[in-house]
């Protein structure tokens, strides 16, 4: 089986940095968004990530973030990803990527064939797209909750640029969700979490084990 590159978000502590250092995780995930309970300031977010190994990538999570914050967060800490999770529009995503000269992944919420589109729309300026569920009406996050959507709708489909299937995804859930639609990178919040916002360090190594098939099966 190809190698898996599975990204944990939301770290908010050295302890969650040396919990995903220590896995085979390729990404580590820093949200700069208020109303998250994995919010960071822009000084614990540059501990955390001076903290991380070079070999673990650091991404960004904004939305609809303007350039005064982007200039703080890329000012301050190593990173090697921004990942846009709002509205931003394909030029937005375009003038992101020429502004900072770092890889831009864009978060596209999916419910149904209608939101394919954007999938192509956007694959054509980001370096990635980010697949993940569409929020609920009023969900006071636009992700990080914890929901799944019908994984067939993406299915063996394939894009211009690299893809991460993210939403809901949990230890128990991610090998068949990467069987299913043949994702090479998965993404993960709410589901390696012992309660919200609060990272568990067992969760975050049986998802990561799971998801590259590398420990024991889990037995539910
Ligand atoms: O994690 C958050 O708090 C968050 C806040 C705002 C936008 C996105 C957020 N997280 C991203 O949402 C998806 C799915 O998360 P989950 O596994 O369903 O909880 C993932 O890409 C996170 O990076």
């Amino acid at each position: 089986m190809p190698d898996i590159r599975v990204k944990i978000c939301g770290l908010r502590s050295l302890d969650d940095v040396a919990t995903v250092a220590a896995t085979k995780a390729a990404y580590a995930g820093f949200v700069f968004f208020p109303k998250s309970p994995r919010h960071l300031t822009i000084p614990q977010a540059r501990e955390l990530t001076l903290a991380a190994p070079v070999g673990l990538a650091k991404v960004a999570l904004v939305v609809d973030a303007d350039d005064a914050l982007l200039d703080a967060i890329v000012d301050a800490m190593p990173l090697d990803m921004l990942q846009l999770h709002g509205h931003e529009t394909p030029e937005r995503v375009a003038e992101i990527r020429a502004r900072y000269g770092l890889p831009v992944m864009k978060a596209i919420g999916v419910a149904d064939e209608g939101d394919l589109a954007a999938l192509m729309e956007y694959s054509l300026v980001a370096d990635q797209i980010l697949v993940d569920a569409k929020p609920p009406k009023n969900a006071a996050l636009p992700g990080g909750n914890g929901l799944s959507f019908d994984w067939r709708l993406v299915a063996q489909r394939r894009w211009l640029k690299p893809w991460m299937l993210a939403g809901g995804l949990t230890p128990h859930n991610v090998a068949e969700a990467i069987r299913l639609t043949n994702a090479r990178q998965v993404d993960v919040s709410s589901g390696v979490e012992s309660s919200h916002g609060v990272k568990d360090p067992a969760k975050i190594k049986a998802f990561v084990e799971a998801a590259t098939q590398d420990g024991p099966p889990i037995l539910r």
